[in-house]
C-alpha cells in the first residue's frame, strides 16, 4: 500500500475541524494523488448510525465499556469501508480523530485504563496506525470556551462532561504524545487559526517531502 495515512487528534474544540478545511485545499495543491477527508466517529454508513448512539444527547447512562466498544466497532467499519480502500488506491487519508482518541477519553477520561481500551482497539484496528498523527495542543479551558461561545445549549453529552472529565482526556493525550514520539508532531493549536494550518502543513509536507512536491 503506498497511500498515506494522517489523523488529526486533541481535546474538544482544539479546532481540528477548522483548520481541516482550510488545510485541506492547501494539501491537495502540493500533490497529484487524490486527498480524501473523512471523521470519527463515523465516516461510513454504518458508521455514522453508531456515532448517532453513543453521542446521543439523551443516552447519559451508557456504560464505559459499552461506549469504548461503539468506538471501537465504529472505528473498525471505518477502516473496512472507507481507510483501507482508500489507501489501496494510493490516495491520502485524512482522519478527523482516530484509535488515539479513544484512549484518552476512554482510557483516559472514563478511566476505563489507557492500556485495556488500546488492547480492544487493538483487535479493530488490526495494526493499521496512522503514518503521522498531527496533535492540535489546546487546554481544556481554552478549548471548551471556544464550543461554548458557539453553541450554547447544543452541547453533545461527552462535551457537557465535567471539567475533570476533560483534564483526564487532557493529561492522558499528554502521554499517548510522549510514549510516540515518532507517529505524533504536536502543534500549537492556541494561535491563531491561519498559524495553526500553516503549522499543520508545515509538518505534514516536511515529513512527506515527495509527496507534496507540487508548486515549488
Ligand atoms: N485557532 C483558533 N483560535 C480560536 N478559535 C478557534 C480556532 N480554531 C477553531 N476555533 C473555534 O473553536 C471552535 C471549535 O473548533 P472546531 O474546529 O470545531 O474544533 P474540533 O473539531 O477540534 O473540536 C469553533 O467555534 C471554531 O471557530
Ligand atoms: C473517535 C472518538 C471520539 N470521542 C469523542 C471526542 C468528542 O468529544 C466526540 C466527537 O464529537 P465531534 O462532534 O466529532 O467532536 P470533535 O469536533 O471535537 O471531534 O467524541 C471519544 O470519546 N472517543 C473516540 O474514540
Amino acid at each position: 500500500m503506498s497511500g498515506i495515512f494522517i489523523s488529526f487528534e486533541g481535546p474538544d474544540g482544539a479546532g481540528k475541524t477548522t483548520a481541516l478545511k482550510t488545510l485541506m485545499p492547501l494539501l491537495q495543491a502540493k500533490t497529484d494523488q487524490e486527498i480524501v477527508l473523512s471523521r470519527e466517529p463515523g465516516g461510513s454508513p454504518i458508521s455514522e448510525k453508531i456515532r448517532k448512539i453513543i453521542l446521543d444527547i439523551h443516552d447519559e447512562e451508557m456504560d464505559s465499556r459499552t461506549e469504548a466498544l461503539l468506538y471501537a466497532a465504529a472505528r473498525r467499519q471505518h477502516l473496512i469501508d472507507v481507510i483501507l480502500p482508500t489507501l489501496k488506491e494510493d490516495k491520502i487519508m485524512l482522519s478527523d480523530r482516530f484509535v488515539d482518541s479513544s484512549i484518552a477519553y476512554q482510557g483516559g477520561g472514563r478511566e476505563i485504563g489507557m492500556s485495556e481500551v488500546a488492547e480492544i482497539n487493538d483487535f479493530a484496528i488490526d495494526g493499521h496506525l496512522p503514518d503521522l498523527t498531527i496533535y492540535f495542543d489546546v487546554s481544556p479551558e481554552v478549548g471548551l470556551s471556544r464550543i461554548r461561545k458557539d453553541h450554547e445549549g447544543a452541547m453533545d453529552r461527552l462535551e457537557k462532561e465535567a471539567i475533570s472529565f476533560h483534564n483526564r482526556v487532557y493529561d492522558s493525550y499528554m502521554q499517548i504524545v510522549k510514549d510516540n514520539p515518532d507517529r505524533i508532531k504536536t502543534i500549537d493549536a492556541e494561535q491563531a487559526p491561519e498559524k495553526v494550518v500553516s503549522d499543520a502543513l508545515n509538518v505534514i509536507t516536511k515529513q512527506f517531502p515527495n509527496i507534496f512536491n507540487k508548486g515549488e
